[in-house]
C-alpha cells in the first residue's frame, strides 16, 4: 500500500497544500504539515466524492430562489460516466466540493478541453455539466450565480488551461440553458429579452424530449441563440475535429479562412453574373472611317478576336489581331455576328471636287500645254526656243529656272507649259488621277516621221481626250519631208485641216526658232475653241507638278494653280502633307503674293515632300489641313496594308488545294526606278505554287525606317539595288529581326530570293557587317592608283573584307579591298576609332566624304 504526502495529493488535487490540510482536517484527519504522510484510506476519505442523493435535495432547496442552475440529469448521468465528478463539485455549491472535478481528470492543458467536448456528447442535456473549466464561470456567475459560480483557485487554474476561448465563449453560451421547473415555465412572463419564436419552438421541442422530467430547460433570456438549438443533439455536439480547426482559425488565423473564401467565391460567382442582352437595333451598326482593325471590330461587337480570326481563315484570310479589314470584308464578317457595318469615312475627294461656279464668276484662263513626241525630235529644244522666244519678248534679264512649268505670255496673253517633257510624266500625273493639261504639242522631226513613241504620246493624248497641235519640227533642216509627217500622222487619225481634218499643224524650227510665235497663236487659238475659264475669286485648287527637298528651304513644290486664287499665307493640304504658304515665287525668281488660275509656282511651306500629281486644296485654317493630312496618311498607310495581305474568295479554293501556304513578302529599293521595276518584275515572276511573292512596296531611294516598319509589319525582307540603309534603318531592321539584303546585280537577287524562297524551309546565306571606315583623305600613290585615308566609325576592317564604297548611302563600287595599311605597314585589321589607308581592287574614283563598308558572306544556303 503506498503511502502520499500531503502535499503530493494537493499537489494532484491541485489545490493548495493549507487548504489540503484543512479539509483533512475537518475530515479528521490529523497531519501536522505538507510533509506529512497519508494513509491510502486517508487519501480516499478526501478525495472520496459525496453521495449523490444529497444534491438532489439540495437542488430542491435551491428551486426556490431566483434562478438555479442545478440540472436534475446530472443525477441520473453522474455514477455512470467518467467525467460526472463535474457536478459534484457543483452540487453542494461549497468550495470544498469543487476539488473532485480536477482529481478525476488530472490530466493537463488538453483535458479539460476534452471534458468539455465530451461530457455534452454523452451527456446532452447536462448543458452545464463543464462547469469546472474556466468558461463556464464567466457565463454563468456574474448575472446568475455569483455565489455558486465563485472562482476558487481550482477554477482560476483551469480557467489558465483553456485554450479555446471559441469553445468556452461562443459555442457553450449558445447552447446554455438554465432549467426550471416545468410549471415556472409556463408561469413565466415574457422575458425582457423575449426568445424568438424560433427559440420558443426550440424550447417546446426540448420540453417533448424530456417528456416525464420535472424540468425542462428554455434557452437563456439574454443570451438566447441566434440559431436555436432545436436539432437536438447533433447540433450541440463538438467534436474534436471541429474544435482543433477552431483553434487553428483563432489562434493563427491566416489570410482568409476557407468558409470565408467560400463566401467570397459565392459571392464573386455572383456579382460575375450578367444578362446577356441582345444590343438595340442601333447599336447593331457599326460606323468605321474605311477600315478597321480586327481586333477593334472584335471590341465593337463584343466578341473575342479569336472567334474574328478563326471566321477570317474560313474565308481565307490568314490575319492578325492588328489587321486592318475593308469595308468589304467587315460587312460579311460582321453579318455573321448580326452586326451591320457603315462607312462613315471623310470622302475627302468628294468633299473637295470642284464644284462648277456659276458663268458670271467665270473668267478666261490661259491654257496648260504639254510637249511630247519621240526621243530627239526636239521636245527641250522647242520649250526652250519657246521660253526663248518670250524672254527676248518681253523679260530681257531674268535668271530663269527649273521649277517644272513656266508660263509665257503672246500678244498679253498667256500661256503655261509644263516643263517635263514626254508622255510617261503626263501618263503618271493621269494616273493619279491629275487633270492638268489641256492641249499637247507633239513634235515630229520633219527628218525622221512618226516613230513609236510618236504613236504613244498619240494615244495617250487621246486616251485623255486632250486635243493635239502638231509641230513639225527641224523644218529647217534641208531633208525635212513635212508633207511625209502629214502623212503618217493621217494613218494615226490626226488629219491636218489643209487636207480637211480639224488638226493643227504647224511646222517649226525650235533650233532656228522658226515659226515659234505662229505655234503659240495657235495654241491660243485651240485655247479660244475650248472656251477654257475658271474662277479666280475663290479659295485656291491645284496640282502639285514637281516637287524636291531643298537643302536650304525645306520640301518645296510647284503647284499649277487651276482654280481660284493661291495667296501667301495660306492653309492648304497636298496628298499626306499639308502646310501654310510661306513665299511663292515664278520660273523666273519673282517673288508673287498671290497666283491665280493656270499660274504655275513654286510654294515653300509644306511640311513634307508632296508627289507629282498630288491634288493641292487651301483650307480655311490648319487644324483642318493637319486633320486632313494625318487622315489621308493613315487611310494610305491601312489601304496599303489591306490591300497586301488580302485574299479574296477565289484564291481561297486555290489555298485549299496548295495546302499551308507560305507568303514571302518583298520590298524593293533601288537607286533608279528601271532597276526597281525590273527587279519586282523578276521577283513576281518567282513566284510558285509553294511559296507566293509578294511585292509590297518599291520605290526609289535609300532603305528608311519607314521602309523597315512596314516590313516588321508585313514580316517582309527587305532588298536593296545600288542602295544602303540610313544608319537609324540599319538599327532598326537588326532590332527588329529585318531580313535586309543589298545587291547590284538583279541576277544575285533572283537567285538570292529562290533561296530564301527555299530558305523559307532552310536558312540562306547571311551577310555580316564588320565595319564602316570614312574617307578623309584620298592620296594619289604612283603605280597603285588611288588610297583612301580613313578613319574607322564603327567595328572594325579587315584586310581580305569584302568591301562596299557609299555616297549619299548609293552604292559607287563594290569589291574587294587590295590593301589595308597603317603607317606604311600592312595590316590585318584595323578597329574603330583608329585611322588607315585603305585600297580597293581596280577602282579609283574614291572622294572625300565617301564611306567604306567592310562585310563578310557567313553562310551560303543549299541550292534549289
Ligand atoms: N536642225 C535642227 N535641229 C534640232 C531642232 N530641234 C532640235 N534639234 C536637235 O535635235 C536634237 C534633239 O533635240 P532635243 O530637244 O534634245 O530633243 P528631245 O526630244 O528633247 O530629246 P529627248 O529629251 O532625248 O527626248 C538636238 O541635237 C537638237 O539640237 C531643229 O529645229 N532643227
Amino acid at each position: 500500500m503506498s503511502k502520499t504526502h500531503v502535499y503530493e495529493l494537493a499537489k494532484k488535487m491541485g489545490i493548495d497544500n493549507k487548504e489540503l490540510i484543512s479539509r483533512l482536517k475537518s475530515l479528521g484527519i490529523e497531519v501536522k504539515s505538507h510533509m506529512s504522510v497519508l494513509e491510502e484510506e486517508e487519501v480516499n476519505k478526501v478525495t472520496a466524492p459525496p453521495a449523490p442523493p444529497k444534491e438532489v435535495s439540495q437542488e430542491e432547496v435551491r428551486v426556490t430562489t431566483t434562478i438555479i442552475r442545478r440540472r436534475p440529469k446530472v443525477v441520473e448521468a453522474a455514477p455512470a460516466e467518467a467525467v460526472t465528478p463535474a457536478p459534484e463539485v457543483e452540487a453542494p455549491a461549497a468550495p470544498a466540493a469543487m476539488a473532485p472535478a480536477p482529481v478525476a481528470e488530472p490530466e493537463p492543458a488538453e483535458a479539460p478541453a476534452a471534458i468539455v467536448a465530451e461530457a455534452p456528447a454523452r451527456a446532452p442535456e447536462a448543458e452545464t455539466p463543464p462547469s469546472p473549466s474556466a468558461a463556464a464561470a464567466p457565463v454563468t456567475a456574474p448575472a446568475e450565480e455569483p455565489v455558486v459560480e465563485r472562482p476558487t483557485a481550482t477554477k482560476a487554474r483551469i480557467l489558465g488551461r483553456v485554450e479555446i476561448p471559441g469553445i468556452t465563449q461562443t459555442k457553450p453560451p449558445e447552447k446554455r440553458e438554465v432549467f426550471i421547473p416545468k410549471k415556472r415555465v409556463e408561469e413565466r412572463p415574457a422575458p425582457a429579452a423575449a426568445p424568438s419564436p424560433e427559440t420558443a419552438a426550440a424550447a417546446e421541442e426540448r420540453k417533448k424530449a424530456r417528456k416525464g422530467k420535472e424540468f425542462v430547460a428554455v434557452p437563456e433570456p439574454e443570451r438566447a441563440p441566434k440559431k436555436a438549438p432545436a436539432g437536438g443533439k447533433k447540433k450541440e455536439v463538438f467534436k474534436k475535429a471541429e474544435l482543433l480547426e477552431k483553434r487553428e482559425r483563432i489562434f493563427e488565423p491566416g489570410p482568409r479562412s476557407g468558409k470565408n473564401r467560400k463566401r467570397e467565391r459565392e459571392q464573386v460567382s455572383v456579382g460575375k453574373k450578367t444578362e446577356i442582352t441582345t444590343p438595340k437595333a442601333i447599336k447593331r451598326i457599326i460606323k468605321i472611317t474605311e477600315t478597321i482593325t480586327v481586333g477593334e471590330l472584335a471590341k465593337r461587337m463584343g466578341v473575342k478576336a479569336n472567334d474574328l480570326i478563326r471566321s477570317l481563315i474560313k474565308m481565307g484570310m490568314m490575319v492578325t489581331i492588328n489587321h486592318p479589314l475593308d469595308v468589304d470584308t467587315a460587312t460579311l464578317l460582321a453579318s455573321d455576328f448580326g452586326y451591320e457595318i457603315e462607312n462613315v469615312a471623310i470622302d475627302l475627294d468628294e468633299i473637295f471636287e470642284a464644284v462648277p461656279d456659276a458663268p458670271e464668276f467665270l473668267q478666261k484662263r490661259p491654257p496648260v500645254v504639254t510637249i511630247m513626241g519621240h526621243v530627239d525630235h526636239g521636245k527641250t529644244s522647242l520649250l526652250d526656243a519657246i521660253r526663248e522666244t518670250n524672254v527676248i519678248a518681253g523679260e530681257a534679264g531674268g535668271i530663269t529656272q527649273h521649277i517644272g512649268a513656266y508660263d509665257v505670255e503672246l500678244k498679253g496673253r498667256k500661256i503655261t507649259f509644263l516643263d517635263t517633257p514626254g508622255h510617261e510624266a503626263f501618263t503618271a500625273m493621269r494616273a493619279r488621277g491629275a487633270k492638268v493639261t489641256d492641249i499637247v504639242i507633239l513634235v515630229v522631226a520633219a527628218d525622221d516621221g512618226v516613230m513609236p513613241q510618236t504613236r504613244e504620246a498619240v494615244n495617250h493624248s487621246k486616251a485623255a481626250g486632250v486635243p493635239i497641235i502638231v509641230a513639225v519640227n527641224k523644218i529647217d533642216k534641208p531633208e525635212a519631208k513635212p508633207e511625209r509627217v502629214k502623212q503618217e500622222l493621217m494613218e494615226l487619225g490626226l488629219v491636218s485641216e489643209e487636207w480637211g481634218g480639224d488638226t493643227i499643224f504647224v511646222e517649226v524650227s525650235a533650233k532656228k526658232h522658226i515659226n515659234i510665235s505662229e505655234l503659240l497663236e495657235m495654241v491660243l487659238l485651240q485655247a479660244d475653241v475650248m472656251d477654257l475659264k475658271a474662277n479666280a475669286d475663290k479659295a485656291a485648287r491645284g496640282t502639285i507638278v514637281e516637287a524636291k527637298l531643298d537643302r536650304g528651304r525645306g520640301p518645296v513644290a510647284t503647284v499649277l494653280v487651276q482654280d481660284g486664287t493661291l495667296k501667301v499665307g495660306d492653309f492648304f493640304v497636298a496628298g499626306v502633307h499639308s502646310g501654310r504658304v510661306r513665299a511663292m515665287q515664278n520660273d523666273r525668281g519673282d517673288k508673287l503674293v498671290s497666283a491665280g488660275p493656270s499660274m504655275p509656282v513654286e510654294v515653300i511651306g509644306f511640311t513634307g515632300v508632296p508627289d507629282a500629281g498630288d491634288v493641292f486644296i487651301c483650307l480655311p485654317d490648319e487644324k483642318k489641313a493637319k486633320e486632313i493630312a494625318s487622315h489621308r496618311q493613315q487611310k494610305l498607310r491601312e489601304t496599303e496594308l489591306a490591300k497586301h495581305s488580302k485574299l479574296s474568295l477565289e484564291q481561297l479554293y486555290e489555298k485549299i488545294q496548295k495546302g499551308e501556304v507560305k507568303d514571302l513578302n518583298v520590298i524593293v529599293k533601288g537607286d533608279v526606278q528601271g532597276s526597281v521595276e525590273a527587279v519586282t518584275e523578276s521577283l513576281r515572276k518567282l513566284s510558285t505554287d509553294a511559296v507566293r511573292l509578294n511585292v509590297i512596296h518599291s520605290s526609289v531611294g535609300a532603305i528608311t525606317e519607314t521602309d523597315v516598319n512596314l516590313a516588321t509589319a508585313s514580316n517582309a525582307i527587305i532588298l536593296g539595288f545600288n542602295v544602303r540603309p540610313e544608319p537609324k534603318a540599319a538599327n532598326l531592321a537588326e532590332k527588329e529581326g529585318v531580313d535586309l539584303r543589298l545587291y547590284n546585280i538583279i541576277y544575285d537577287a533572283v537567285e538570292d530570293i529562290k533561296k530564301a524562297m527555299e530558305g523559307l524551309l532552310e536558312p540562306t546565306l547571311r551577310e555580316k557587317h564588320l565595319g564602316r571606315a570614312e574617307v578623309r583623305e584620298v592620296f594619289s600613290v604612283p603605280k597603285v592608283g588611288n588610297v583612301a585615308g580613313c578613319y574607322i566609325l564603327d567595328g572594325k576592317v579587315l584586310r581580305n573584307a569584302h568591301v562596299r564604297l557609299l555616297r549619299d548611302n548609293i552604292v559607287i563600287y563594290e569589291g574587294k579591298m587590295s590593301s589595308l595599311r597603317r603607317f606604311k605597314d600592312d595590316v590585318r585589321e584595323v578597329a574603330a576609332g583608329y585611322e588607315c589607308g585603305i585600297g580597293l581592287e581596280n577602282y579609283n574614283d574614291i572622294k572625300v566624304g565617301d564611306v567604306i563598308e567592310a562585310f563578310e558572306i557567313e553562310k551560303i544556303a543549299s541550292t534549289l
